[in-house]
């Protein structure tokens, strides 16, 4: 089943920032949202993800179905490496961790507390736990803040494979990832436009 925003409106701190997102995303698919900083992307995200509720409209397809990675790692610090992944397998009842460790180049950092590891193998780390939640949706915002090129080529390769595997990915960034799969969404289309309120006709 697709993943589907219909008629979708979004708020921060109640202000209403998208309204009328409509799209679609399929299994083997990528769909990149685009538009310029404080345009939504996150706030749609975190609504896609269920982190937040709609304002209006519906998703469809999103049930237990996403895992969603933020800016935030929110990595377990005194727990290594292997520990937090397996820490996730475990909340998401999968076992093998061996394919998310290779996929992210972190064979050498296994036995590291994650509190001690560079911003870009954090970052690495956090993407990682992605692959062990065994959820075919991902959710992505910024996933490549603090990465060098090098690991920028690791995640797309983990995306691409994902997608070769039937999953699916919605991210926001700003860098060309090089994946022909994805689509571009401008989300500055669907900019909810400033309500005037009642009172405020009375001057008009
Ligand atoms: N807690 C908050 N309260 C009120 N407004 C907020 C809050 N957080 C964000 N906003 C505003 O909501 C709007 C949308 O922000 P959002 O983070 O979704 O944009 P974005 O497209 O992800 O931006 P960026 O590219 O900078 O990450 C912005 O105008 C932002 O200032």
């Amino acid at each position: 089943m697709d993943l589907q925003a219909i008629d979708l409106g979004v708020a921060r701190g109640g202000v209403p920032v998208l309204e009328g997102v409509t799209f679609s995303l399929g299994l083997g698919r990528a769909l990149v949202l685009r538009g310029p900083n404080g345009a939504g992307k996150t706030t749609l995200l975190r609504t896609m993800a269920g982190l937040q509720p709609p304002l209006s409209g519906r998703i469809e397809g999103a049930e237990d179905r996403i895992a969603y990675a933020a800016h935030a790692d929110g990595l377990k610090s005194m727990l290594s490496v292997t520990e937090n992944l397996s820490f996730w397998a475990d909340v998401f009842a999968q076992r093998d961790i061996e394919p998310a460790i290779k996929a992210f180049d972190l064979t050498g950092l296994r036995t590291r507390l994650a509190g001690t590891l560079s911003a870009g193998q954090k970052r690495r780390l956090g993407l990682a736990r992605l692959m062990v939640t065994g959820r075919p949706i991902w959710v992505l915002d910024e996933p490549t803040v603090s990465l060098d090129a090098a690991s920028v080529a690791l995640f797309a390769d983990a995306v691409r494979a994902h997608l070769q595997q039937g999953g699916a990915a919605l991210m926001a960034t700003h860098i060309d990832l090089g994946l022909n799969e994805a689509e571009v969404l401008d989300v500055g289309k669907f900019r909810a436009v400033p309500r005037v309120s009642a009172q405020d006709e009375a001057f008009l």
